[in-house]
């Protein structure tokens, strides 16, 4: 008998298996770019013996431990001097000119004011070695093409559009200021601060920034200066399922991440960018993380009424009352089946006329009647079973689309994804409503 895993077929496999493995990571420590980062850190006194710049194919570009590191290790000590924040803007040229404008700009768009103009002014900008490692475009919500966001699920879609609207309004409110500074400038100031540039530092500020607080500048307004790009440090990407500190260390006066879990040598090293969901991922990161464990499907309130069993005369008043108590929204799908605010919702909604009264007793999650059970356990599962063929319809139009747009591919992935995970948390309900059956 042949010994297992010691023949040819065998070592073929092993060797493919291993190829695949090393292709699923790529460094790019060698690339220009970051050769000229390091050196530009290390003129700021930071140097790094963990990570190393590497290309993930789950991740795309991320930062690879170098060697094992344990719980509670200090990763990453970044140098006040490499972090970009308000202090910076305002001890800049800009500094002058910010002081001047009446009312005060914000924190945040003095940020953005300071990107646009170090990135239009090239090799001539200090901090051109992070610019040029900064991404060019964003998939941030507010960048999408809008055939694309018609096909995110609706509370989303919402979510996109307010986004979209913010930004313009925030770049239309700030063309005064943009004006100011033509002095600075040889060409007109328009073709400096057009919307797309601010769009991709609004982009850089929401997508890679550090939470730092720094106290009230007189010439700022009083929104919150809470940002800090840290250079490098920003490589790391986020998992759902990790944990480090992270803050501002006031005695070394350097941006510190410790983790606190454990991540093996030549893995890639996470930190957590807080506990967020896929919708929230994709509006303000632009990805969505697979099998996210703060992950739900929002159901909305006219879909739940849209799918009622018969006419109800009492359906207006219980529908008053669930918003009343703050229950028409936030019902959900998630990992472990129907949340207990929406099955609440449907046991509301599902009270026979000689129930009514005890509308008050299912908010406090007591049982009225086993009928008024099953009924709305009847209801959960029709929900879901809407929602699943709802998800299915969509990730067809986006794989019909997907052949007839091909410069939009990479945009209807990144929805495709999302749906893929919907579709996921909702079979995974359905299951769990099979098995209370
Ligand atoms: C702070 S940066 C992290 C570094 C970034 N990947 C880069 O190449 O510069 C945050 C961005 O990284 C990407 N990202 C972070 N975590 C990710 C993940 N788990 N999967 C895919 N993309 C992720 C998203 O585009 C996000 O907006």
């Amino acid at each position: 008998m042949k010994k297992k895993g010691r023949g040819r077929t065998s070592r073929q496999r092993r060797r493919k298996s291993l190829r695949t493995s090393e292709l699923s990571k790529v460094s790019e420590s060698h690339k220009s770019e970051f050769i000229e980062l390091r050196k530009w850190l290390k003129e700021r006194k930071f140097e790094d013996h963990n990570l190393r710049p590497t290309r993930f194919s789950g991740t795309g570009r991320g930062l690879m431990a170098v060697k094992s590191l344990q719980p509670g290790e200090l990763i990453i000590s970044l140098p006040e001097k490499c972090l970009l924040t308000t202090d910076t803007v305002i001890k800049s040229y800009l500094g002058d000119y910010i002081t001047k404008w009446t009312p005060p700009i914000s924190p945040l768009l003095a940020l953005c004011a300071f990107l646009i103009s170090e990135k239009h002014a090239g090799n001539k900008s200090p901090w051109k070695p992070y610019l040029d490692v900064l991404p060019e475009t964003y998939t941030c919500l507010v960048c999408l093409d809008p055939q694309v966001v018609r096909l995110l699920p609706n509370p989303l879609k919402t979510e996109a559009q307010e986004q979209r609207t913010h930004v313009q309004e925030l770049f239309d409110s700030s063309r005064g200021f943009f004006s100011s500074l033509q002095s600075l400038f040889t060409e007109p100031v328009e073709h400096v601060f057009h919307y797309n540039a601010f769009l991709w530092a609004w982009c850089t500020i929401n997508t890679r920034t550090v939470y730092m607080k720094h106290a009230r500048k007189e010439c700022l307004s009083a929104e919150p200066d809470v940002y800090a790009l840290a250079p490098y440090l920003d490589l790391l990407n986020h998992s759902p399922g990790v944990q480090v500190k992270a803050a501002f260390n006031e005695e070394t006066h350097c941006y510190e991440i410790r983790t606190a879990s454990h991540c093996k040598k030549y893995e890639e090293l996470f930190i957590c960018y807080g506990p967020h969901d896929n919708h929230r991922l994709l509006l303000e990161y632009g990805f969505v993380a697979i099998n996210n464990p703060h992950s739900a499907v929002y159901i909305s309130i006219d879909n739940l009424i849209d799918h009622l069993p018969s006419v109800d005369t009492q359906m207006n008043k219980k529908i008053s009352l669930l918003k009343e108590h703050g229950f028409s929204e936030n019902l959900t799908f998630g990992w472990d089946g129907p949340s207990w605010r929406l099955l609440t919702a449907l046991k509301l909604l599902c009270l026979g006329a000689d129930e009514f009264t005890c509308w008050k007793k299912v908010l406090l999650g007591e049982v009225i009647s086993n009928t008024n059970e099953w009924k709305s356990f009847v209801w959960s599962r029709k929900i879901c079973s809407y929602y699943i063929e709802d998800a299915k319809t969509a990730l067809q139009k986006i794989s019909h689309m997907k052949d007839e747009e091909a410069a939009l591919k990479d945009q209807l992935t990144l929805v495709e994804n999302l749906w893929v995970e919907e579709l996921k948390l909702l079979q995974g309900s359905a299951d769990i409503l099979r098995w209370q059956n």
